[in-house]
């Protein structure tokens, strides 16, 4: 089975305006809520792709209830633990730019969290875990890294696409896959990345930190995998971007739906790809039609076979 875990959900509340005026009165044109939180767009994701996951997190009040509605109605299994405060509001406004102010989240107790871990226990080894998002401010990152460890002893597949400290404590578990961003990539290993080389050397320095797959996503540029036997770099078409909210998270579900399908990691890392820019060209999450519509312009060229260090 593949679980997704959520520690931060949010109801993401995506604005369009033509331009929006700080400290004046501005109208959107249009205005949408959707389930948000990493974890959470990968299981929306996976179930468009017709794979089956369990979602798992805190969530909390009415826009918990949104949520949990939402996930029912899309026909995605559920196990969330209940917490008193609501749930956050992600604020995604979309104007020529985007422009993100993600909320801290709500508090949750180290009961609520123990209970959590407690779920971790019954993983097994045929299982994919996804850890994915930001941890709310009641949350200590050694927190993660006991999910971590549980997933690790219960020899299940790890997938974790967070940044900064919690990524940084979690590689020496060896996780199955991590997803940075080139930004997030440069952060942990304190340097800015600005071309594609320097992208390639920093994820083969990532690798020999314990991850056993990596994919760097770069937004419109395309995407980089690398794993020890592997590495490979996508580009992608260019065509209208409606939101790219959520599109690193099609990018981790796609991967894995083709992944678990085939075990073939080049298909997947093209699958995946193409399911971030699905997402990029849709107001919401990718649909299969889109993926498949994306999929064979997605170019993959592979640079080395056997590593190479
Ligand atoms: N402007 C874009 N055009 C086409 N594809 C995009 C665009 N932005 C994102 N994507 C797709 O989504 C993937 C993930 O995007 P990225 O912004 O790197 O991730 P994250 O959302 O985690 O920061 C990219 O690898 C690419 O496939
Ligand atoms: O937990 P964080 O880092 O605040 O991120 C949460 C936000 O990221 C998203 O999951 C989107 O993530 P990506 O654009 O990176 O795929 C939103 O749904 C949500 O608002």
């Amino acid at each position: 089975m593949i679980y997704t875990c959520t520690l931060n959900p949010s109801v993401d509340y995506l604005v369009q305006a033509d331009q929006i005026k700080l400290g004046d009165l501005n109208r959107a044109q249009n205005v949408s809520f959707f389930p948000g939180g990493k974890g959470i767009n990968v299981s929306r994701v996976l179930r468009n792709l017709d794979i089956d996951s369990i979602a798992l997190g805190f969530l909390g009040g009415f826009t918990g209830d949104f949520i949990r509605n939402e996930l029912n109605k899309e026909g995605i299994s559920n196990d969330f633990i209940y917490v008193e405060e609501p749930t956050r509001i992600n604020v995604k406004l979309k104007t020529k730019e985007e422009t993100e102010i993600n909320g801290v989240g709500s508090y949750i107790s180290e009961i609520k969290q123990e209970e959590l871990l407690q779920k971790f226990q019954s993983f097994t080894s045929d299982d994919y875990v996804v850890l994915a998002g930001s941890l709310p401010a009641s949350v200590s990152t050694q927190f993660y890294e006991a999910l971590t460890n549980q997933c690790s002893q219960n020899g299940s597949h790890l997938i974790v696409d967070t940044s900064g400290e919690s990524l940084k404590n979690l590689l020496k578990y060896q996780p199955f896959l991590v997803k940075p961003n080139h930004h997030e990539l440069g952060e942990i290993l304190n340097r800015t990345l600005t071309s594609l080389d320097e992208v390639i050397a920093s994820g083969k320095e990532l690798l020999r930190k314990g991850p056993q797959n990596i994919i760097v996503s770069m937004g419109g540029d395309g995407a980089v995998f690398i794993n020890n036997s592997l590495t490979a770099v996508a580009t992608v078409p260019k065509g209208e971007v409606v939101s790219t909210v959520g599109s690193g998270d099609s990018t981790v579900a796609g991967f894995l739906a083709e992944y678990v399908k085939s075990g073939d990691f080049l298909k997947a890392f093209q699958y995946g790809v193409a399911s971030g820019t699905a997402t990029a060209f849709s107001n919401d999450l990718c649909n299969k039609s889109r993926v498949e519509e994306v999929l064979p312009k997605v170019k993959i060229e592979l640079l080395d076979k056997e590593m190479t260090s």
